[in-house]
């Protein structure tokens, strides 16, 4: 019996500006007609987002009324196990850098269950707090989308210098998650240790996963990533079922030795 084909993914598209400032404009317009081009076919845009530079790398969406923040539904694509007003929660980051400053409904900001101020954050399950999360992202996508894996339709994403994305670190054993939506780990290489990450099976069915990586500091293991992807830096291993698509937003100093074909920016 023949087996279905999957048509292949299509390959990453990279945009490459001069400085980080340049990266701001155009990465807002890219974010403005995705939202546009959903909220039209479905009245609601879903959004994952992760921490690092990436919120304040969001500036050019703060007072633009094109945003159209109450049909945003955010999730963290990778949180950090600390009350949700310690300096070191990407809820906390993204509030700062963002949230705080555009009308966006509390409501639709989904967070770790980890009350601010909570004294003890380390005596909290793991596991648990990534069931709970996963029951907020199912409560979101499963009846709607009657689908096996969330189909998000943007996850914006950064990387560290060791190619790792969310909480997915070189050599882990999460890389070869393939079932869960939210996994936890303990043992995070980068501090703090515990963490809570989407998995690859939600990154992979994505419609749209935009990197944003800026800097001298990540022209080594960018190459790698968009290079030697066989190299399976965590990074390169997004690679979204078609018809999904990555994007790569990053300045020139980062892709300075990048040999990956780079696009012109247009909408
Ligand atoms: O959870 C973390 O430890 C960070 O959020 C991390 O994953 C960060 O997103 C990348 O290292 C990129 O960071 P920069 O964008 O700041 O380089």
């Amino acid at each position: 019996m023949a087996h279905a084909t999957h048509p292949a993914p299509h390959p990453s598209v990279v945009f490459s500006f001069p400085t980080p400032s340049d990266v701001l404009d155009p990465l807002a317009s890219f974010i403005l007609k995705a939202q546009k081009e959903t909220i039209d076919k479905k009245g609601r845009f879903t959004v994952a987002i992760s921490g690092g530079s990436l919120p304040k790398m969001l500036s050019g969406l703060i007072g633009n009324p094109a945003v159209k923040w109450d049909k945003w539904h955010v999730f963290y694509a990778d949180e950090r196990v600390v009350p949700l007003d310690h300096p070191d929660s990407n809820h906390n980051l993204c509030m700062t850098e963002l949230f705080s400053k555009v009308p966006i409904p509390a409501a639709n900001i989904h967070t770790i269950d980890v009350p601010e101020s909570s004294s003890d954050p380390d005596t909290l399950d793991l596991e648990d707090l990534s069931d709970a999360y996963e029951k907020q992202l199912i409560a979101e996508f499963a009846q709607k989308d009657s689908a096996r894996f969330p189909v998000f339709d943007l996850i914006l994403l950064g990387i560290g210098p060791d190619g790792h994305t969310c909480s997915l670190f070189p050599g882990h054993a999460l890389l070869s998650e393939e079932d869960t939506w939210v996994a936890f780990i303990d043992d995070s290489p980068k501090p703090p240790a515990r963490r809570l990450t989407l998995t690859y099976p939600v990154l992979n069915h994505a419609a749209r996963v935009v990197f944003v990586a800026t800097g001298v500091e990540k022209v080594d293991v960018l190459s790698t990533i968009l290079d030697k992807p066989e190299e399976g830096l965590p990074a390169s291993r997004v690679r979204p079922v078609f018809p999904g698509q990555v994007y790569w937003f990053v300045d020139d100093a980062a892709s300075a030795k990048v040999q990956f074909g780079k696009s012109d920016f247009k909408l």
